[in-house]
């Protein structure tokens, strides 16, 4: 059954609470874990050379027992229109977040050809990276502002990595978004304080080991936001 989502919810601005994505489900009970915790996303990772990465059909097993409420995020990179028809054919995708090179004209195409709120990840190091975001604003339902994985990294997001949070303050975008990059239970609330998010991302800061998601942390980090 199709689970009707906000593609481009408000955030704290419209519950006056801070919403969370806990990324990188790969087990019953990581989906578990976050929807009790109380997150809003949970995010499925397709890229072979992660250690989160699913193959679509263990990923449609687990998107199949979600729970309403909790919104099936599909992270891809760079996804060919073979790749995503593959994807939604076996799997009930709520939003798709786009953590690769897709251009804005990409974004377009992605989320006219699929139909689904497609939300991009930016990564951010400095200030001369933060006029992407507006460049993405005005085709995405939702900006991603990660930070930018390092030269030589081999992921292109998921590296528990943060970057200066200072960059942002002060920053208005038209569009809702979403803060990550090194997010720990620890830093995420003077994060949110610092920048003003309403809605907040993790994966490495809430796993015991690459890929392990830890339920501990998901709950502390999930309380931690929405005291924040
Ligand atoms: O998590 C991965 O392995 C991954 C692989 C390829 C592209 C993106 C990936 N992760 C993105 C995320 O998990 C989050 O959206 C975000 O970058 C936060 O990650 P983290 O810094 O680990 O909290």
């Amino acid at each position: 059954m199709p689970v009707l989502v906000d593609p481009a919810p408000r955030g704290a601005a419209r519950t006056g609470v801070v919403q969370v994505k806990i990324c990188g489900l790969r087990t019953a009970a990581d989906v578990d874990a976050a929807a009790r915790a109380g997150a809003r996303y949970g995010g499925f990772v397709f890229f072979p050379k992660s250690p989160r990465h699913l193959e679509i059909d263990a990923a449609a097993a687990l998107a199949a027992e979600a729970p309403v409420g909790l919104a099936k995020v599909a992270l891809v990179v760079n996804p060919s229109d073979a790749d995503l028809d593959a994807l939604l054919a076996r799997m009930p995708v709520d939003i798709l977040q786009l953590h690769g090179r897709e251009t804005p004209a990409r974004v377009t195409e992605i989320r006219t050809r699929t139909g689904l709120p497609v939300m991009k990840a930016v990564g951010i190091a400095e200030a001369t990276d933060l006029p992407a975001i507006a460049a993405y604003e005005a085709v995405a339902d939702q900006i991603l502002v990660d930070a930018k994985p390092p030269r030589e990294a081999t992921l292109p997001g998921g590296n528990g990595l943060a970057f200066n949070w200072r960059l942002l303050q002060g920053r208005v975008w038209r569009k809702p978004w979403m803060l990550a990059g090194g997010l720990t239970p620890e830093t995420v609330g003077e994060a949110i304080r610092l920048t003003g998010a309403a809605q907040v991302d993790v994966s490495s800061g809430v796993e015991s080991a690459p890929g392990v998601k830890d339920a501990g942390a998901i709950a502390d980090f999930v309380a931690a936001a929405q005291q924040a």
